[in-house]
Parts: C-alpha cells; sequence; structure tokens
C-alpha cells in the first residue's frame, strides 16, 4: 500500500525532497526560508534547534529544514542528514573573516556518510551589501571545482529582495530525484 502511495505521488509528481538549510550563524538562512515560503522578510533572531516548512515550486515539494547556525549547534547538523536530497549551504557574503569556517564545514558534510547523494546548493547571500564576495571569489576559496562527487552549484542572492532565491529553487528542482 505503501509503495502504491509513492508510485502514485511520483506519478504525479508530488513527492518530497527534503533540504536542510545550513551555514554559519548569520548567514541568513531564515529569511530565506520564509522568503521562499512567502515572498516578504520576517523579523529573525537566531534560530535554537530548527524551523521546517514546505516549500512548493509548481509540483515538486521541498521539505526545507533550517538549522542554526550558532558554534555549539554545528555538532547537531548531523542529525538531520538521514535521507537528505539537499544542502543548502547560506554564506554571507560579506563575512570575509569566517568563509574558511564554512569551509571546513563543508567539507565535513560532504564526507558524511548519510550526505553522499546529496546535491549542493551554495548561496552567495547578502550581495546587496557593497564590497561583498563575488560568486567567483567564494567559489575560488571554497575550492568548490574540486567537488566531483556530488552535483553542486553556486548562486549569488539577497534574502531582502529576493533576488537569486528562485534560480536556486529552479537548479534544485532540475536535480530533484524522480523516483
Ligand atoms: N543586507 C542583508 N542582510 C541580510 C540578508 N539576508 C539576511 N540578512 C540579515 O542577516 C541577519 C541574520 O539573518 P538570519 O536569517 O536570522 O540568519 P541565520 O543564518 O538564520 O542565523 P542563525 O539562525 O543564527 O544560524 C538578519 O538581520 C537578516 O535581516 C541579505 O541578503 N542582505
Ligand atoms: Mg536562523
Amino acid at each position: 500500500m505503501g509503495q502504491l502511495v509513492a508510485k502514485l505521488m511520483s506519478i504525479f509528481g508530488n513527492q518530497e525532497h527534503k533540504v536542510i538549510i545550513v551555514g554559519l550563524d548569520n548567514a541568513g538562512k531564515t529569511t530565506i526560508l520564509y522568503q521562499f515560503l512567502m515572498n516578504e522578510v520576517v523579523h529573525t533572531s537566531p534560530t535554537i534547534g530548527s524551523n521546517v516548512e514546505e516549500i512548493i515550486l509548481q509540483k515538486t515539494h521541498f521539505l526545507m529544514w533550517d538549522i542554526g547556525g550558532q558554534e555549539t549547534l554545528r555538532s547537531t547538523w548531523n542529525t538531520y542528514y538521514s535521507n537528505t536530497e539537499f544542502v543548502i549551504l547560506v554564506i554571507d557574503s560579506t563575512d570575509r573573516e569566517r568563509l574558511m569556517v564554512t569551509r571546513e564545514e563543508l567539507y565535513r558534510m560532504l564526507a558524511h556518510e548519510d550526505l553522499r547523494d546529496a546535491a549542493v546548493l551554495i548561496f552567495a547571500n547578502k550581495q546587496d551589501v557593497k564590497d561583498s564576495m563575488t560568486t567567483s571569489e567564494i567559489s575560488k576559496t571554497l575550492t568548490l571545482s574540486a567537488i566531483k562527487d556530488h552535483p553542486w552549484h553556486i548562486q549569488g542572492c539577497c534574502a531582502l529582495t529576493g533576488e537569486g532565491l528562485p534560480a536556486g529553487l529552479e537548479w534544485m528542482k532540475s536535480h530533484a530525484t524522480a523516483n
């Protein structure tokens, strides 16, 4: 019965794709999640634990988990990994000092068994701020071209206006498995 429902849901394109939104504190993860959901900027405070929302793009359903990024919370990220199809890594493009910390977190995640089939979308957020790092600068520092075992894509965005977010979602949709 469960299989039949799954089959029917796949025919109608309704299966849910699990997404985790990670990145350092203050990167803009929660702002992005609610911009996806409501097309508006919500007032946020640092996330303790997680927020979860369903985002539907045409017929593709994403279940998105936005996880707190403070240092003490990062060790809990791996409890969200199982069955994750997409990792959205959000970067504060103004935060040059901590880009190497993000790099460490990225490679730690990619090495995790539970994420071996996950695709990675990197949002270079806060592109509205003058002198923020460009996507190519971030790409270089994170040595993204060395990632061969996961599909990945980097997208500049501004969570306050929503610019760049639909393009990121479209990339996810085009990589969503139809099973
Ligand atoms: N200028 C600018 N500010 C942004 C942008 N996106 C988010 N912010 C601001 O950055 C701050 C942090 O945003 P959050 O969405 O709470 O960050 P977070 O990644 O969820 O942080 P944690 O929950 O602590 O992990 C807020 O003041 C946002 O308004 C952006 O694109 N541009
Ligand atoms: Mg948050």
